[in-house]
């Protein structure tokens, strides 16, 4: 780009570039952003999901955390009878009737927890897979691609991940054991209050500074989460370049390794360091609560003690009296634990609800218009286009048009900004002024994906699924994806067919080093991997099964192929090319020379247009580039 790229378009009095990002999630770059969802909404939604994903579980979870909340007060109650019976000489028969209630309910409070722990997990798994097919489901929305490149959504993504699948569960956990302390907590603040009812306002009070704490130490936690969040992606990522196998070959002949594993390290301690900083805070906190509570559960055993030396209680009265004030204060600390917990899951959760509710990021028609099968063809109308309004422009006032039935050849410098036009025609962003028209409809006005039925594409950067091979063209056209014949006839065209027969298992074989085929799982040597060029003609092949689309954009598409395999593929495109519209875009010149029309694209602005001999009569950019690579293969300097 010149100085001349930040020369800004004309304003049309519509507001100028496209820099949704941070606006659009909300996010502040100084911190957390605040939550969009109310502490109510949260806790519903969370509730719902739980509810939704498996209620027979919940209404399971619900009968235990019931049981669970009466145990201790029967046991304590039953523990001061036997006690009150055994000193006052009672009848055995009534002892032992007790002792077996105690029993009973010492087998209850035995199974309980472990029946519990089953039906959290399974709560866990169920709520795991809708949260997951909700949260993808939202992200598969997004028919743009801005927000993929947006980190501020990119942290919120990650935790969004964690929270839909932990906070409705720690929340529905939260919310029993709050049910299930209060319970305790009741029964044995009736039996406080029965023997001292200053002692139980005085536990009762001390208990209060926990609760505010916990709440405190929570919101903190959550906060540290956000903060860390750029980190733990960047960590990740450094994991990631060290265990792929895409990386493998450069990290190992450049002997990043050490580098790579700095870093990652590093990022770590950074997270690891936030971590302990909350971590020491929480011990201290709590240690002070402890003292609060150790000073109130120590006065009232000395009170206790005074009063049976004065004849005021019984043995089973002291029993239960230890019993409830520990019992109390369990309750109280357990409830503001798990208030705490819930709070900072619904926190979290905040993210989950954003990231599943949030508007498209593209603007669509209200009522879309009707894409018809192109019969005229593609317009780029002064087209200006930058990603943000940080970046420069790339596009400048683009005039463009892809005649119906023509190939059109898109070709310039690198940067220019081939690629950039190519995402625009597919609608991943919108030009930030001018419009792009199918037939005159503009494409804003469509629905996306009825749009992009009518396109067909290799990309620059195209895919290589670890998949098989049939399935590697078959997801070009889903509904082709088990039609054998037209996948062969797609590959065949693509200049595959042979290599893909030649597999262990034809079309079937997996063509992946990093999973294995189910049937192979004890053979080492399962799968495959292709050459690049092989690959190359795979995503052509994917491109070529979509042979019914109206529009066919190929960029780059013989970056890696040999000399021979180009030939045959340009020769082959030529012939399918034929009374198709087609966009392709080459840094090989001699692959574009007999399209129809050639544009050459200069700094995102049209420099030249015309057929291959206007364009070297011109003596231009196309010109020089031209000679410069028939030079290259003729061995003479270039005129
Ligand atoms: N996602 C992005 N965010 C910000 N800038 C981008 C993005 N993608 C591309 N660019 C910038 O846009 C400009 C044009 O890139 P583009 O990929 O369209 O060029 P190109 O003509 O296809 O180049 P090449 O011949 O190298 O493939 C470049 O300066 C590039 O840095």
């Amino acid at each position: 780009m010149n100085g001349s790229s930040d020369v800004a378009p004309p304003d049309d009095g519509e507001g100028t570039t496209q820099a949704w990002s941070d606006r659009s999630s909300g996010a502040s770059p100084a911190g957390p952003p605040a939550a969009a969802y109310g502490t109510t909404r949260r806790l519903t939604a969370a509730l719902l999901l739980a509810a939704k994903a498996a209620p027979g579980v919940l209404a399971g979870c619900a009968a235990l955390t019931l049981t669970a909340g009466i145990v201790p007060v029967a046991a304590a109650w039953l523990t001061k009878l036997v006690l009150d019976r055994l000193v006052n000489d009672t009848e055995l028969s009534m002892v032992i009737a007790l002792g077996a209630g105690l029993a009973a309910v010492g087998i209850v409070a035995g199974t309980v927890p472990h029946l519990a722990q089953y039906l959290r997990g399974e709560l866990e798994r169920s709520v795991g897979l809708l949260a997951q097919d909700r949260l993808y489901t939202a992200v598969d929305r997004f028919v743009g691609l801005p927000r993929f490149e947006d980190p501020h959504f990119l942290d919120r993504m990650r935790l969004a991940q964690r929270a839909g699948e932990m906070a409705p569960n720690q929340t529905v956990e939260g919310l029993l054991g709050v049910v299930r302390s209060a319970i305790t907590l009741s029964g044995f603040l009736g039996s406080l209050l029965l023997l001292s009812p200053i002692m139980a306002g005085l536990v009762l009070v001390g208990g209060i500074p926990t609760l505010a704490g916990e709440i405190t130490l929570s919101r903190r936690r959550a906060r540290m989460f956000w903060d860390i969040g750029p980190a733990e992606r960047r960590e990740l990522f450094y994991a990631q370049l060290l265990s792929s196998v895409e990386a493998a070959k450069e990290v190992r002949l450049f002997g990043i390794g050490p580098f790579l594993r700095g870093r990652m390290l590093a990022d770590r301690r950074t997270t690891n360091s936030a971590k302990r900083a909350v971590d020491r805070h929480e011990v201290v906190v709590q240690a002070g609560l402890s003292l609060i509570a150790t000073v109130v559960s120590g006065a009232g055993l000395l009170w206790a003690v005074r009063a049976a030396q004065e004849g005021g209680l019984t043995v089973g009265d002291i029993a239960i009296f230890i019993a409830a004030v520990a019992g109390v204060q369990a309750a109280l600390t357990s409830i503001a634990g798990d208030v705490a917990r819930s709070h900072q899951a619904l926190l979290l959760f905040d993210h989950y609800l954003t990231v599943t509710t949030t508007g498209p990021d593209l603007p669509g028609a209200d009522v879309p218009q009707h894409l018809p099968v192109l019969r005229r063809g593609v317009e780029l109308r002064d087209v200006w286009f930058r990603y943000s309004d940080e970046h420069p422009w790339v596009l400048r006032g683009v005039d463009l048009y892809i005649p119906h039935g023509q190939a059109l050849g898109l070709v310039g410098l690198n940067g220019a900004g081939k690629s950039t036009l190519v995402k625009l025609l597919c609608r991943f962003y919108d030009p930030t002024r001018g419009s792009i028209t199918w037939d005159g409809v503009d494409i804003r006005t469509v629905d996306v994906a009825d749009l992009r039925r009518r396109i067909s594409a290799v990309f620059q950067d195209y895919m290589h699924y670890d998949m098989t091979a049939a399935e590697n063209v078959g997801v070009g056209d889903l509904e082709s994806l088990d039609d054998l014949a037209r996948i062969e006839k797609a590959a065949r065209h693509a200049g595959i067919h042979d290599t893909l027969t030649a597999l262990p298992h034809g079309y079937r074989t997996l063509l992946s080093r990093i999973f294995f085929m189910e049937s192979e799982k004890g053979n080492p040597e399962t799968g495959v991997v292709l050459s690049g060029g092989q690959w190359q003609r795979l995503a052509l092949a994917r491109a070529f099964l979509r042979d019914r689309r109206d529009l066919m954009i190929l960029d780059e598409p013989s970056a890696g192929l040999d000399a021979e395999a180009e030939y045959q593929i340009y020769s082959s495109l030529r012939k399918y090319r034929d009374g198709q519209t087609s966009l392709l875009i080459s840094h090989r010149l001699s692959a574009v020379r007999d399209a129809e029309h050639i544009v050459v694209l200069s700094d995102g602005q049209v420099a030249e247009q015309g057929d291959h001999l206007t364009l070297m009569t011109a003596r231009g950019l196309y010109a020089r580039l031209f000679n410069m690579q028939a030079a290259g293969y003729q061995n003479e300097p270039p005129e």
